[in-house]
């Protein structure tokens, strides 16, 4: 059976956490598509944001995780492009109700907001938590 392929993009500011995420999804059994940045040296979210989108955009993977120094810049930069509902989460329960109500297919994580044990856990739930459609179909689908 194939693995399920996870898109994973970043600047600097999130980089020492997108490492540790990385290193959790290939633990999982993912394959993770790596879009950068690779290395600490200072670079333009916008750019791993669109990144991201074109993955999704042309199929490369169904779900992605981005993360910035605060999650901010990239969450506003990938909710740009209409096929792509980023979610920026702080905890747990953000991080059930963005797939439960919204649908996101893209995690955002701070890594300067958001410490890895808590960053992990959301990762977990975005990855784990199914959407309810129902109502909440109807209104993702105005969205478009
Ligand atoms: O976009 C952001 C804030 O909205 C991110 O946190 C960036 O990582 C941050 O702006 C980068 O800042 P730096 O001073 O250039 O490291």
């Amino acid at each position: 059976m194939s693995r399920e392929v996870i898109a994973l993009a970043g600047d600097h500011g999130g980089y020492d956490l997108k490492v540790s995420l990385k290193e959790y999804l290939e633990e999982q059994g993912f394959e993770v598509l790596d879009l950068g940045c690779h290395s600490r040296e200072s670079v333009d979210y916008p750019d791993f944001a669109h990144a991201m989108a074109d993955a999704i955009g042309h199929g490369k993977a169904k779900r992605g995780v981005l993360v910035c120094g605060s999650g901010i810049g990239i969450s506003i930069a990938a909710n740009r492009h209409a096929h792509i509902r980023a979610a920026l989460v702080h905890d747990r329960l953000t991080a059930e109700l963005c797939r439960q109500h919204n649908n996101a297919n893209v995690v955002v994580l701070g890594g300067r907001t958001t410490g890895p044990d808590v960053a992990l856990d959301c990762l977990k739930a975005f990855l784990t938590t199914e959407f309810e459609g129902g109502r909440h179909q109807r209104r993702v689908d105005k969205m478009s």
